[in-house]
């Protein structure tokens, strides 16, 4: 067995324990087909539609303490959703367009502008609804935000005759409650070509910089606080006390988004709409998963299939793995599908990522079909989506965001699914989807694997999947994991994976010349997988790797490794 993946001990007590009453978050009012239909549409489109979505996705754990951080395309928006829940308070996206109204109907403690690329002067620079200042909710403008906000409150905003990109140096006016607790001079972090030229006197500069001399402000009258610089990001070292300033001394908040309350709240929940139907639950062994059964044998106990499916995409003794690891410690009733020729034949010929990702989709449905048609009273699915999934998706509820490509369980899921679907993560960042599993007791080696996407190994096999390119490519990410495990390298990377790429390289081989593919190493750090940065690996492992993988798989003369960020690149290659 792979070492990676050698089973991770699932004590019985997390399972049976009694003390956290757990819920799972559903859409089951609504027959399946129209709520996916609803998320893909924009808000633009049909604002009611997805500003019910927003609703229905709120856990009641947060319903009355939520900080909805309006979306105007920044590259920081989910780091400050995460920025925000990390200070105990539930954020979620919304799109610009939003009404003061439906803004009122989410009832906030609090709202934050956030960034973009736009400048408040140009056509059709987005804008928001003027009214929202009028809400006597606190709103917080970062960057555009500040600007938007300032200038719909009388402000000129201009292009700046120096920009600021990067650190700076801040003068605070610390006695005010957003600067509270920051140095007089400190530094933050700026990414900006505009800036407000001039402000009416009912504004209160609260910082500046040597170029910026509105690097903060507040209204006197409204409560609107606008900063100029980042505090969502480490490098402004206390932007996390203005975030809390802002939360906690102007907001009000208490911090009431906890992981306990979360499960304890969405119990009654899940056992009232599940009533005596039963779920099935697509269960892959990697942890969003994983969480999702444990809550939902808690909260339905054996109204629960689990189905595991084996789509001939997955890692090397991966299946065997799943198997001992859930039928050793759980005590759910696993059901494993072999499906693997189903999917390798609608795999045939395909070489386009998402015509991949739309057949994978596609297919995990009918096999959870087929395997649930001799269980009596199946209504739900269950599966570990997790918010990025529904944002990378280009389902977010901002309606702004990018389809960059179709999970297999989001945008990759046909119309007419025939089950109602339970997605009680689909809130959550995957930090804090490991932070429940903590919560639930899972062991550390379930909490803190590294996630496997559901096309498996499809969106790693570039071009054709084929048999043969699977099993090199399971060889060489067998050797791969081992070394990153032996080197103790596995907690200290967040995803490591190999990618056979359809190409051929020259080598020479025992003086002979050789003409084969090529694999890439992907490693990659990351906290909730929607930025990342590539791992620095030491070189004596790499070169090991590459050894290793040249010399024990046949058809690989060449290893390189993947040195891109995300952004520009993503995680996976497909
Ligand atoms: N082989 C599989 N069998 C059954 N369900 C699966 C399988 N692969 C994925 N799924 C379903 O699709 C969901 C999304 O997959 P994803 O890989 O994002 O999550 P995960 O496997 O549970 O966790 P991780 O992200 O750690 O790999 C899973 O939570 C699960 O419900
Ligand atoms: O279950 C999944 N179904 C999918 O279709 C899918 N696509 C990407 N991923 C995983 O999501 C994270 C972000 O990946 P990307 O940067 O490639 O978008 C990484 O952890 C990826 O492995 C998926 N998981
Ligand atoms: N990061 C931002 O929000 C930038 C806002 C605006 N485009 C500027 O350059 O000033
Ligand atoms: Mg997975």
């Amino acid at each position: 067995m792979n070492r990676v993946f050698k089973a991770a001990k699932m004590p019985e007590a997390a399972i049976s324990a009694t003390i956290f009453l757990f819920q799972s978050r559903l859409h089951a009012q609504c027959p399946t087909g129209p709520v996916i239909e609803k998320r893909v549409v924009k808000m633009s489109e049909n604002q009611t539609d997805t500003f019910q979505a927003i609703l229905e996705d709120i856990p009641a754990a947060a319903r009355d303490q939520i900080i909805p951080i309006v979306d105007f395309g920044s590259q920081y928006v989910q780091l400050i959703a995460r920025r925000v829940r990390e200070a105990g308070v539930y954020s979620v996206m919304v799109g610009p367009n939003i009404t003061h109204e439906q803004l009122k109907a989410l009832r906030p403690k609090g709202i934050i502008l956030s960034g973009g690329p736009s400048s408040v002067y140009e056509d059709g620079a987005p804008t928001c609804d003027p009214d929202l200042f009028d809400l006597g909710v606190p709103v917080l403008g970062i960057c555009y935000g500040m600007q938007i906000g300032t200038t719909l409150l009388g402000a000129t905003v201009k292009n700046a005759p120096a920009r600021e990109y990067g650190r700076v140096q801040l003068k605070a006016d610390n006695k005010t409650e957003l600067m509270k607790g920051v140095p007089q001079s400190t530094t933050a972090w700026m990414s900006h070509g505009d800036q407000i030229a001039e402000l009416p006197e009912e504004f209160i500069p609260l910082a500046t910089t040597p170029t910026c001399p509105y690097a903060a402000v507040r209204h006197a009258d409204k409560p609107f606080y606008g900063v100029q610089f980042h505090p969502e990001v480490t490098h402004t070292p206390h932007g996390k006390d203005i975030l809390h300033n802002f939360l906690y001394n102007i907001c009000d908040c208490t911090g009431n988004w906890r992981m306990a309350d979360f499960l304890k709240s969405e119990t009654t929940r899940i056992r009232d709409i599940v009533g005596d139907k039963r779920v099935i639950c697509g269960l892959s062994g990697g942890v969003d998963s994983s969480v999702v059964a444990a809550m939902l044998a808690q909260a339905i106990g054996d109204q629960l299939t689990c189905v595991f499916v084996d789509n001939g995409l997955l890692r090397k003794g991966e299946r065997d793995m799943v198997e001992q690891m859930f039928n050793g410690h759980f005590n759910i009733d696993l059901r494993v599908v072999d499906a693997s020729k189903q999917f390798l034949g609608d795999l045939a010929g395909i070489t386009e990522p998402q015509e991949k990702r739309r057949r994978i989709g596609h297919r995990f449905i009918e096999v959870f079909k087929e395997a649930s048609a001799d269980i009596e009273g199946v209504e739900f699915l269950a599966q570990g989506t997790l918010y990025p999934d529904v944002i990378e998706s280009g389902h977010g509820y901002s309606g702004e965001a990018a389809n960059i490509k179709l999970h297999h369980n989001v945008g990759g899921l046909p119309a007419e699914l025939g089950f109602k679907l339970i997605e009680p993560l689909r809130a959550l960042f995957k930090d804090e989807v490991r932070q429940l599993g903590q919560v639930l007791g899972l062991t550390e080696e379930m909490v803190w694997r590294h996630p496997f996407p559901g096309p498996g190994l499809a969106v790693r096999c570039l071009g054709e999947v084929t048999e043969s390119q699977l099993d090199i490519l399971r060889d060489a990410d067998e050797i791969l994991l081992e070394e990153i495990v032996a080197n103790n390298l596995y907690r200290k990377t967040s995803q490591v994976f190999a990618v056979i790429l359809p190409v051929k390289a020259v080598g020479v081989m025992g003086d002979g010349r050789t003409h084969e593919q090529v694999i890439a190493i992907r490693a990659v750090e990351t906290q909730d997988f929607m930025t990342a940065d590539w791992a620095r690996i030491p070189y004596e492992v790499l070169a090991t790797i590459s050894n290793r993988i040249i010399n024990e798989v046949p058809g690989i003369n060449r290893v390189c490794y993947d040195i891109s960020s995300k952004p520009p690149a993503t995680i996976e290659w497909e």
